[in-house]
């Protein structure tokens, strides 16, 4: 691997090597047009049809190797990237990364939860606890905002089940679905901070023409978000509704309205962002709409 003081013009990405970021990240690498070779151990894909390299890694390790320029971006979850961030600014290095984009997915909270039993009355409750967490700079952050006074307990792992350890008396940790703090008799009373998967990268441009790439990257990849997004509904439906019909229309591009031959009728379709709710559907029938038709985009060139 090329030291980070040596100029490269090729692009480093860092992304999960697995987990649940790993193969999200990959595909939507492979679907800006990425391909690559892998490396025999695995944890280095040589870019082939891009100037772009891809290195596995696990997720902690991301806003580090950026941050210290091993790497130019990353794919991360924003949870792991404020951690960094707080740390890295409590002991004083620089290295300041930002969000470059919001990816969509990777959805989760960094919440408080208590034992179920006891009653949530507010922040102040948690005065002089105990509070295990594998987030103990975000945490405190959030604790110095509501004046509480209270002791992360740093754990790297199982979180959840510190306060039947009597390792902690509550948790802040990552929720999704909240199965597994309702397992452990938890409940979630307060967010701290709402994360999603995020590209990272330095708060200044790059160098040696990597800047250059990295737009190139971020275009296609802006791209294939959107596509990934749309949905092309059609329908048809008779002339005297279509006011009704169109005022119910999900939010997209402008309906392209056809004359159906022979008939009082029109087609309707639409490219709309994210996908078409039953209950939108529903109401289109009921304003006059019928065969109605939600399909997947493959490919879009404006
Ligand atoms: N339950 C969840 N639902 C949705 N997203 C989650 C959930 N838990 C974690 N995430 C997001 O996915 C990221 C990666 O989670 P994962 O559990 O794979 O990490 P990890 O065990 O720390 O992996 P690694 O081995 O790379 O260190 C988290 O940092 C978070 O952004
Ligand atoms: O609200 P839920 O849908 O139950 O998800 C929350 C759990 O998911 C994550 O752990 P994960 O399952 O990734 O295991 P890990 O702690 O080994 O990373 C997180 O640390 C929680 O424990
Ligand atoms: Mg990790």
């Amino acid at each position: 691997m090329t030291p980070p003081s040596q100029p490269r013009e090729r692009l480093r990405v860092a992304i999960q090597k697995s987990g649940r970021l790993g193969d999200p990240a990959r595909e939507l690498l492979a679907s800006c047009g990425l391909t690559w070779r892998e490396s025999r151990d695995r944890l280095f894909l040589y870019g082939e049809s891009l100037p772009v390299d891809v290195l596995l890694v696990r997720d902690d390790d991301i806003p580090a190797l950026i941050a210290d320029g091993v790497c130019d971006l990353g794919i991360v979850g924003r949870n792991v990237l404020v951690e960094h961030g707080l740390e890295r600014a409590a002991t004083g290095r620089d290295g300041r990364l930002t969000e470059w984009r919001r990816l969509g997915w990777g959805a989760c909270r960094l919440d408080v939860a208590i034992p179920d039993d006891q009653e949530w009355t507010g922040p102040e409750q948690l005065a002089g606890l105990r509070i295990a967490t594998s987030y103990p700079r975000t945490l405190a952050r959030w604790l110095e905002e509501q004046g509480v006074d209270a002791q992360p307990v740093l754990l790297n792992g199982s979180v959840e089940i510190a306060p039947r350890l009597g390792q902690a008396d509550v948790v802040a940790d990552l929720v999704s679905s909240g199965g597994t703090l309702r397992a452990n008799q938890l409940e979630p009373v307060t967010t701290i901070l709402e994360s999603e998967a995020v590209v990272a990268g330095p708060d200044h441009a790059l160098d040696d023409g990597r800047q250059e790439i990295a737009d190139l990257l971020l275009r296609r990849l802006d791209g294939a978000v959107r596509l990934k997004e749309a949905r092309l509904l059609m329908l048809r439906t008779g002339r005297s509704e279509l006011g009704a019909v169109l005022a119910l229309m999900p939010a997209g591009h402008e309906p392209t309205v056809m004359q159906v031959d022979g008939r009082e009728e029109v087609s309707v379709q639409a490219l709309v962002h994210g996908s078409v709710s039953w209950s939108r559907l529903e109401e289109l029938k009921r304003a006059g709409a019928h065969n109605l038709m939600v399909l997947p985009v493959e490919g879009m060139l404006a």
